[in-house]
């Protein structure tokens, strides 16, 4: 093998550090506990770790500009200026240095200085579980650098003395991640040429500083791009090659497919590409890299957490290794963003299924000893790690674990009738009718409500062993006591239990299914400082026991009025996990779907009249590229039929669905079958519902009219307007009337009020529509 120096390096490294620290810290800021300056220094202790983290674990290069108070995508348009006028006076932005509380205001409508301005929009990266901040884009938009800080960053970073790579958001990519201005019709590219001069100036910036090399994140490339994209990739890295430094082109979250040829002419001095999700694209770009380029092979998953099989991967990048020498670079896939922080810190944790594990921490290992085996140039360290990953591989491959008979046997013998309810929707609603007896426009909400302090504080005191069970079971019911106690005395005709048992919507039901481990640190970033804790779904799935049942009875026994039932769906439960690689998706989605199925039978069984079954990470689950679509949607529809078609015609059954654009997959969506959805709309002013509409959505429909994400409370004819909005396009029979997602993270003070509004809504539809 080539005795070469083959360069290490990662995409990004987790921000909120190991045990949430960012979290604290911001929420401490913003609600006035902590000042500005102590924010700040946990800001750069946490970089400060970082870079010392990659640097001990041999890293060759060390990343700066990863790290953002809130979203790096923020961060971005914080530089470019990107500053829409209701958070700022233009002085703030041609002064050059935008304030920290512009940034928050931005990103949640408040800080602790300035004027509360409406939030920007936020939504999902890509095909993640992470939000970014959408850019604010309007014709003629004037752009300038707007915040020094990531400079300031790279001087603390070459100050501790390391070799740096800078990260920033890619042109295009970011240009792609905004959105016009409501009711506005932009061409986005037309701002690229202004968007350039920024970037142009930054990279002069960067390289007087006396940096190297600039990644830019252009993950954009991984997606179906329309010509005049591929195009203004053209002009734009063409233009930016006269920088002083050297760029190298990230590219992540699939392959590059029909952008091969373009990410490959483009005048960059180096390409990073996935190569877990797009193995079998490194041949043909070694093939066809020119010389003079590093091309850095993603060979780490930075999307699971799964350990490597380094053997199998230094296997498969041997004769890129020989041809390439030192233009080979090895990183993890994207960044570690989306994994948890230090498998050390799970003490709880299994030693076998430990032993199959790695997080961020230890991804930095894995990517060091495999620069290093690719090259070559093998340390006693290295064949330690070579010898634990090949253990690994062979104690989860002979694993007792993983595989259960029964659950194999019951999916080989699943057809096509256990995922058809009896009959149609028409029948079913007209059996249901009866049988719930509710009003037009009956109101009703998405499942959860506030989750208070007290909730958590008690949540912790079991967990920590100081609330007994029975304890525990008696607060609990509490809640969902005064729950009942209020939607009752509020007037909303199908009731919720709330939620206050669970942390959160899909680690609740991992915590009970076999097939599934949970971590006790293993937080992920999901938007600002909001995390979560996906459970790891290693091995078969099956339910051991009713989950959520006895809950839900309980609820119902203290009311006459429904008690819908609350279930998270097989997609999302899927999708909000790290997922085991070592079998389609698509047939884990089918296990989780029959341990849902008894559930939702069970509580049947137990006289609940309506259950929901959340898919709200249905859209988020589509593939980057059409292509795969149909194939998708085909197992992921029929896993939520396969759950919800063990009932009887007179159980409701209800989905819910939130934060996408679902206007392509609207025919998959008719095709769950659910006799009702909830959906988000009241931010888009209803405007999802010309694709329901147009379509004629053949079964009921809940178009949310309260937006939870603000802690406005929405009046009265604001809701009416909406709902009539809505009746223009959809029968009354088959309308409801809800908030647009569940409540945990309101406070009761919001939620009463809006909620009586929201009753007030349905009352006055009620008559205008007698
Ligand atoms: N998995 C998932 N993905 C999702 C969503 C979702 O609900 N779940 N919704 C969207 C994102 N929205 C989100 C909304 C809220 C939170 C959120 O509030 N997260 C909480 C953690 C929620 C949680 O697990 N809570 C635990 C408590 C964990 C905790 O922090 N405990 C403290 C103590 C807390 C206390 O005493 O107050 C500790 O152990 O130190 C519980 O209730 O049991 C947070 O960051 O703070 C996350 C995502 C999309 N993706
Ligand atoms: N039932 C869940 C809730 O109300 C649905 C949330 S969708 C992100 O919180
Ligand atoms: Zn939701």
């Amino acid at each position: 093998m080539a005795l070469n120096m083959t360069v290490s390096h990662i995409l990004g490294y987790p921000r909120i550090g190991g045990n949430r620290q960012l979290k604290h810290a911001t929420e401490a800021y913003w609600k006035g506990d902590i000042q500005r300056s102590d924010l700040e220094q946990v800001g750069r202790e946490l970089r400060r770790d970082n870079w010392q983290i990659q640097r001990e674990a041999g890293l060759d290069l060390v990343t700066v500009g990863d790290f953002a108070f809130y979203d790096q995508v923020l961060n971005t348009s914080l530089l470019l200026g990107a500053v829409p006028h209701r958070f700022a006076a233009e002085d703030e932005v041609t002064r050059g240095e935008v304030d920290l509380d512009t940034a928050f205001r931005m990103a949640r409508g408040r800080a602790p200085s300035g004027e509360s301005a409406a939030a920007c929009e936020m939504t999902k990266y890509f095909d993640t579980n992470y939000h970014y901040l959408v850019p604010e884009l309007h014709a003629g938009q004037r752009f300038r650098l707007a915040s020094t800080r990531l400079f300031s960053e790279v001087e603390e970073a070459l100050a501790e003395g390391h070799a740096v790579k800078v990260v920033l958001t890619g042109p295009l990519s970011w240009l792609w991640l905004g959105k016009e201005r409501a009711g506005e019709t932009l061409d986005r590219l037309s701002l690229l040429d202004g968007v350039l001069d920024v970037y142009a100036e930054v990279l002069q910036r960067l390289a007087a500083l006396g940096v190297e090399w600039v990644q830019l994140d252009e993950p954009a490339l991984a997606l179906d791009l329309p010509g005049n994209w591929k195009a203004a990739y053209e002009r734009a890295y063409f233009r930016l090659r006269a920088a002083p430094v050297k760029l190298l082109l990230a590219v992540y979250f699939g392959g590059l497919g029909d952008n091969l040829s373009l990410a490959l002419g483009l005048p960059v001095d180096g390409l990073h590409v996935d190569a877990v999700r797009a193995p079998q694209e490194v041949d043909s770009l070694v093939d066809r890299l020119l010389p003079h380029k590093v091309l850095s092979v993603g060979a780490i998953d930075g999307r699971n957490i799964w350990r490597t099989d380094l053997v199998e991967v230094r296997e498969r990048l041997a004769a890129a290794a020989q041809r390439l020498g030192e233009r080979l670079w090895i990183a993890p896939s994207c960044s570690l963003l989306h994994v948890p922080v230090d498998l050390e810190s799970e003490t709880e944790l299994d030693a076998e299924l430990k032993s199959w594990l790695a997080f961020a921490r230890q991804k930095l290992d894995e990517t060091v000893t495999l620069a290093r085996l690719v090259s070559g140039r093998v340390t006693a360290e290295d064949e330690r790690l070579l010898a634990a990953s090949s253990q690994a591989q062979a104690s989860r491959r002979a694993s007792q674990r993983i595989h259960q008979q029964q659950v194999a046997e019951r999916l080989a013998g699943l057809s096509e009738a256990d995922s058809q309810r009896d009959s149609d929707y028409i029948q079913r609603a007209e059996i249901q009718r009866r049988v719930l007896g509710l009003p037009l426009f009956p109101t009703t909400t998405i499942g959860s409500f506030p989750q208070t302090t007290e909730i958590r504080a008690a949540r912790r005191q079991h967990k920590a062993g100081t609330l007994s069970d029975d304890d525990y079971q008696a607060r609990m019911k509490a809640e969902i006591a005064e729950a009942v106690r209020i939607q009752e005395q509020l007037g909303i005709d199908m009731l919720v239990h709330g939620e206050a048992e669970r942390n959160d919507m899909v680690e609740y039901f991992g915590e009970q299914l076999d097939g599934y481990a949970f971590t006790r640190f293993g937080w992920v970033q999901s938007y600002g400082s909001r995390c979560v804790k996906p459970p790891i779904l290693y091995g078969d799935v099956s339910r051991p026991r009713a989950m959520t049942v006895a809950w839900s009875a309980y609820a119902q026994s203290l009311t006459g009025a429904p008690m819908k039932g609350m279930l998270t769906g097989p997609v999302t439960m899927l999708q909000w996990a790290f997922v085991r690689d070592d079998q389609p998706r698509s047939v884990t989605c089918r296990q989780i779907a029959l341990a849902l199925r008894d559930e939702v039978c069970d509580l049947e069984q137990a006289g609940i009249r309506a259950i929901q079954i959340d898919e709200p990470a249905l859209r988020e689950g589509l593939p980057l590229r059409r292509s795969e679509w149909s194939h998708y949607l085909e197992w992921a529809v029929e896993a939520f039929r396969l759950s919800a078609s063990g009932v009887t015609d007179a159980t409701q059954i209800h989905t819910h669905m939130c934060y996408s654009e679902f206007n392509d997959i609207i025919d998959s969506i008719a095709a769950l079958d659910a006799d009702v959805i909830t959906i988000e709309t009241s931010r888009s002013n209803m405007e999802l519902l010309d694709a329901f509409g147009d379509f004629d959505y053949p079964n009921e429909i809940g178009p949310g009219v309260y937006d939870i994400h603000s802690p406005n409370i929405p009046d009265v004819d604001w809701m009416v307007a909406l709902m009539e909005k809505a009746a223009e396009r959809i029968s009354l029979e088959r309308l409801w009337v809800n908030p647009d997602c569940g409540l945990k993270t309101r406070h009761w003070d919001e939620v009463t009020p809006a909620l009586a509004n929201m009753v007030e809504a349905a009352r006055q539809l009620r008559r205008r529509h007698a």
